[in-house]
């Protein structure tokens, strides 16, 4: 079954343990978090302590996506801070084999991202050290983005590619993801699906996260 992945980007956050505990009763299967630095991405929004706040409020596992620069230097407080899978971005990495050495030397998940516009050969010499890939179905920076289907051959791409290896990861999808796109991202090999505005945008979020499933 596909796992689902609110991000609590479009979550209120004076009311952030309330909106997780929500989407958990719900079914949720991780929390992403959406980690921005207003420099590799053109938005502000939040570091290692919220991510330490909101660690004993769920049980789920939180899954950190960062869109920052030279993310070598937060990864660290980020594991401290409670993060169980760390996802970087390919086009924010100069180092990306020593950027992913130094995720899994925490002992925690290892994931790399690419934007729409980034072709997956630039992870082939280091998906044997992957749990996850995330593969960005809108430019990052801001919840409610309009999906980009261009994606979906790179997505039906990648999941051949590690049948093929035999590998164990994740593909995980971000970025416009609703009940409709959803079924076009599993039909081509998603795993895992973010969604941010289709699940916190609704009144009865339960309801929201079967229908991504396809439910
Ligand atoms: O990484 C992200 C944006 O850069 C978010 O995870 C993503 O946009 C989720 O929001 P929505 O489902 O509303 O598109
Ligand atoms: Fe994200």
């Amino acid at each position: 079954m596909v796992k689902i992945a609110p991000s609590i980007l479009s979550a209120n956050f004076a009311r952030l343990e309330d909106d997780i505990k929500d989407v958990e009763l719900g079914g949720a299967d991780y929390i992403h978090v959406d980690v921005m630095d207003g420099h590799f991405v053109p938005n502000i929004t939040i570091g290692p302590l919220i991510v330490n706040a909101i660690r004993p409020v769920t049980k789920l596992p939180l899954d950190v996506h960062l869109m920052i620069q030279n993310p070598d230097q937060y990864i660290e407080d980020f594991a401290k801070a409670g993060a169980d899978l760390i996802s970087v971005h390919v086009e924010a990495c100069n180092h990306l084999h020593r950027t992913i050495q130094q995720i899994k030397k925490l002992g925690i998940k290892t994931g790399v991202v690419l934007n729409p516009h980034t072709p997956i050969e630039m992870i082939q010499h280091v998906l044997e050290d992957l749990d996850l890939v995330l593969l960005m179905t809108v430019n990052p920076g801001f919840g409610g983005q309009t999906f980009i289907p261009q994606v979906l051959p790179k997505i039906k791409a990648l999941s051949e590619i590690i049948k093929e290896k035999n590998l164990s990861i994740e593909i995980e999808v971000d970025g416009g993801v609703n009940k409709e796109t959803a079924k076009l991202c599993v039909e081509a090999g998603a795993t895992v699906l973010v969604a941010g505005s289709a699940i916190y945008s609704q009144k009865d979020r339960h309801k929201a996260i079967s229908e991504i499933r396809g439910n």
